[in-house]
């Protein structure tokens, strides 16, 4: 699919919002029509809505629609990205991220990401996990160590690389790799963590597993999962937000979104009929 431009937005798209009309607690808030541009290209169309603490948030929809743009939005990733800009405004727990006085590593540290293809660091699993704290000025063995054991053990990791510490991260399996990186986001203490397609390249146990983790994760943390897996999103999502071409089309809990979506192109989408 082609991708949304400045002068292109599709004027068939609604711009009322089918959402419920129940109220939700805002932890992530996108304000003021929120918008981001690549250069000329704007990529995501005023948005406003807000997402709640402590659930689960799939971002679905076709290729293209700016899913992972939004996610990295969240932590300002995007502020690596040559000639990009934004209006509007995200709020995390009522504070702008975009504030002058924010420090954008240490909002880094506040919103943990995991990405499509895991990422560990060549260092020992140890050191993988301890990274974020050493980093911080944290060198403490007790400490280091507790912190490991507890993310790893969060991150239903330590059962199996308890006695591989000081393995190199590459040696791991790709599933524990991706739960690895959950565990190394997990130690900073993150309040958010975001996650872009964390399954898309693991089998269906390996793929099961992070489900399961995500389940027991909202506990703690928020969670906004970017997936193309509609089943992956009907089975670990709270809600889900439908997006097309750059606007938010659909947001509802996730079961109404896929038993009774409002809008057509909603429909279309979670019955495979497009995308
Ligand atoms: N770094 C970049 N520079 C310029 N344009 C970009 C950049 N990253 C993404 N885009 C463009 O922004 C639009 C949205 O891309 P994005 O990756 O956010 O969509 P997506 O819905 O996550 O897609 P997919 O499901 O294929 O990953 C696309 O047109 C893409 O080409």
């Amino acid at each position: 699919m082609s991708s949304t431009k400045e002068q292109s937005v599709e004027n068939d798209i609604p711009n009322s919002v089918a959402t419920n009309e129940e109220a939700i607690e805002p932890f992530i808030d996108f304000q003021n029509d929120f918008s981001f541009w690549y250069g000329k290209e704007q990529v995501l169309v005023d948005l406003n809505f807000s997402i709640p603490p402590k659930e689960v948030t799939a971002f679905i929809g076709p290729s293209g629609c700016g899913k992972s743009t939004l996610l990295r939005c969240i932590n300002r990733m995007n502020d690596l990205v040559d000639q990009t800009r934004h209006s509007g405004d995200i709020k995390i727990n009522g504070k702008s991220i975009y504030a002058p006085e924010l420090e954008v590593i240490s909002l880094r540290r506040r919103v943990g990401m995991v990405f499509q293809k895991s990422n560990p660091f060549p260092k020992t699993v140890y050191e993988n996990v301890a990274y974020g704290l050493r980093v911080s000025g944290e060198n403490r063995k007790s400490i280091l160590d507790d912190v490991v054991e507890q993310s790893l053990r969060r991150a239903a990791l330590w059962d199996e690389v308890r006695d591989r510490l000081n393995d190199n991260a590459f040696s791991l399996s790709g599933g524990q790799q991706q739960r690895l990186c959950i565990a190394r986001a997990i130690a900073n203490e993150p309040e958010i963590i975001l996650m872009d397609e964390p399954c898309s390249a693991l089998d269906p146990i390996a793929t099961g597993k992070i489900e399961e983790l995500i389940h027991y994760l909202k506990r703690d943390f928020t969670i906004v999962v970017v997936t193309h897996n509609m089943q992956q999103a009907a089975r670990v999502s709270d809600r889900t937000a439908f997006f097309y071409m750059g606007k938010l089309v659909e947001y509802r809990q996730t079961e109404q979104i896929f038993m009774n979506p409002k809008d057509p192109k909603t429909e279309a989408y979670v019955s495979g009929r497009f995308g």
